[in-house]
């Protein structure tokens, strides 16, 4: 059975200078998500936005938080991130003991996504399979918004969706209409766009992403 697409506008890309006003709208329009890009400027070369943002904006909105946590050594994040997330993704590649830190994830009561980047195979989860709810495939290396999709990850998205036809394959980087289509085709059900869905007609571009 196909599983329902989801739509999860990306923060990064909107007007920091409204916030509220940016994720009422989305949420009006038929997101479900909203994508929190949580980074270090250690783990990635880029700088965000933490804790204080998101948790003001948790109590302005019934969207599910969908924090991507691109910071090394998350586990000292999680506990104050469970206040205000629903799901909580990590990166594969951020911990040394990835099981523990989803077992962490776990223990407040959160759904665990585990994020790979474009050249990290899906075997580093093959054993972690069964604890993870969420897996997200970036589609670009991460840190920036506006980049351009990476074509070699539809193959990933169809290996893991041969593996797992339960599992949420979340793809984040370089979504508009096109690949949306691709995406979708190879099995991915939710869908990160940021600089898509904020430049132009938020109503047309979800609808589009649909
Ligand atoms: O995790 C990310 C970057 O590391 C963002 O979620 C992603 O870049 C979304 O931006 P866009 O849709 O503009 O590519
Ligand atoms: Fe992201």
């Amino acid at each position: 059975m196909d599983k329902k697409i989801i739509i999860a506008p990306s923060l990064l890309a909107a007007d920091f200078s409204k916030l509220r006003e940016e994720i009422t709208e989305v949420e009006k329009l038929g997101a479900e998500y909203l994508h929190l890009d949580v980074m270090d400027g250690n783990f990635v070369p880029n700088i965000s936005f933490g804790a204080p943002v998101i948790s003001s904006l948790r109590k302005h909105s019934n969207l599910v938080f969908d924090v991507h946590l691109m910071v090394n050594e998350p586990d000292y994040l999680i506990k104050d991130f469970a206040d205000f997330s629903d799901i909580i993704t990590i990166h594969a590649e951020a911990t040394k003991h990835l099981n523990r830190t989803i077992q962490l994830i776990k223990s407040f009561g959160k759904k665990v996504g585990v994020a790979l980047n474009p050249s990290t195979p899906l075997d580093v989860i093959k054993y972690d399979l069964d604890n993870i709810d969420m897996v997200l495939i970036m589609t670009v290396n991460p840190g920036f918004g506006g980049q351009k999709f990476i074509p070699e990850m539809i193959q990933k998205i169809k290996d893991l969706r041969k593996i797992n036809k339960n599992i949420d394959i979340e793809v984040d980087g370089g979504i508009n209409d096109k690949t949306a289509k691709l995406v979708k085709e190879a099995g991915a059900n939710v869908l990160v766009a940021g600089s898509y869905i904020f430049s132009g007609n938020y109503k047309e571009k979800i609808d589009s992403l649909k």
